[in-house]
């Protein structure tokens, strides 16, 4: 038995990921701090809602997706309730595996999980580090759950608030690229139907081929920069504004919050 304790926007996606990979879903337990949302999630899924304690006593794995300013007190609604030899597996940014340890029974396995929202159609990407009290069968088991969202990678747990700058973060920074391109296309005239189909077909066309072709980014771009052309010409504009700089101050900024989070 899984549970997902509180299941807003993540722990929907993974929610909705596991359940799409055939897991039964009398196999999982929610546990919401609303009770809308909750009987929401139980009709459109066919979940069972519990309390934190409850899904405590009944799940082999939990699953944290609180808000990190509310983890700390779902871990001591839960942490009495918690049999030995349970897994814990937080998607909180910033909150470290050692605070976990510190609210949870002593020698409960934890890992520290970083996913992000496109697991709601199977392409995650999650980063997972081990606590002190975890095993090789608790990474292979945290790993087997969420690589049925999308893809995991193994990191040192001092990479996983680079990893959530990166990846976590990373969906919004597509989006709002593509929100720009999309009001640039209006701006030149563009019906906004076909401005969003334009943009949305082009960000996943580059995606496949960022994925699949075996190219670095740079060789695919190269290939789309014709000598003395348009894209050579909106190029040398992203670049006048700073487009790698702001890139590079934005991730840095996710980073120190991700940091700055697990002080509460
Ligand atoms: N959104 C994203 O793309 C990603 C988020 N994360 C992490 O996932 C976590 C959740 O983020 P997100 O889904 O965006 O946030 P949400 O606020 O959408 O979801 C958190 C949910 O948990 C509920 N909740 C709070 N306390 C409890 C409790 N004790 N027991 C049960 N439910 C509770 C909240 O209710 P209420 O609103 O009433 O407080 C809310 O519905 C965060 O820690 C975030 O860092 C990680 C990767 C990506
Ligand atoms: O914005 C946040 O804090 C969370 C963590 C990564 C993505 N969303």
């Amino acid at each position: 038995m899984i549970a997902i304790i509180g299941a807003g926007r993540m722990g929907e996606a993974l929610l909705a990921g596991i359940l799409h990979t055939g897991r039964d879903a009398a196999e999982v337990l929610i546990s919401e701090a609303r009770e809308d949302r909750a009987a929401e999630l139980c009709q459109r899924y066919g979940v069972a809602a519990a309390s934190p304690a409850e899904a405590a006593a009944r799940a082999d794995t939990l699953l944290l997706a609180v808000k990190p300013q509310d983890m700390v007190a779902a871990l001591n609604e839960i942490a009495p309730a918690l049999p030995p030899g349970r897994l814990v597996i937080s998607v909180a940014a910033g909150i470290t595996t050692a605070v976990l340890e510190k609210h949870l029974p002593a020698e409960t396995a934890v890992v520290r999980a970083m996913p992000n929202t496109p697991a709601l159609v199977g392409q995650g990407m999650t980063a997972i580090a081990a606590g002190t009290h975890t095993l090789e069968e608790h990474l292979d088991r945290a790993e087997t759950l969420l690589r049925s969202v999308g893809e995991v990678v193994r990191v040192p747990e001092k990479h996983l608030d680079a990893v959530t700058a990166l990846s976590g973060s990373g969906p919004a920074y597509f989006y709002l690229v593509a929100e720009a391109m999309i009001e640039a296309g209006v701006l030149l005239g563009l019906p906004r139907p076909t401005a969003e189909r334009l943009v949305t077909q082009t960000a996943v066309g580059s995606a496949a081929m960022l994925r699949d072709s075996g190219d670095h980014p740079t060789l695919l771009r190269e290939a789309v920069t014709s000598p003395g052309g348009t894209t050579a010409a909106a190029l040398r504009e992203l670049e006048r504004h700073g487009l790698r700089s702001a890139f590079a101050d934005a991730v840095e900024a996710a980073c120190r919050r991700s940091a700055e989070l697990a002080e509460g």
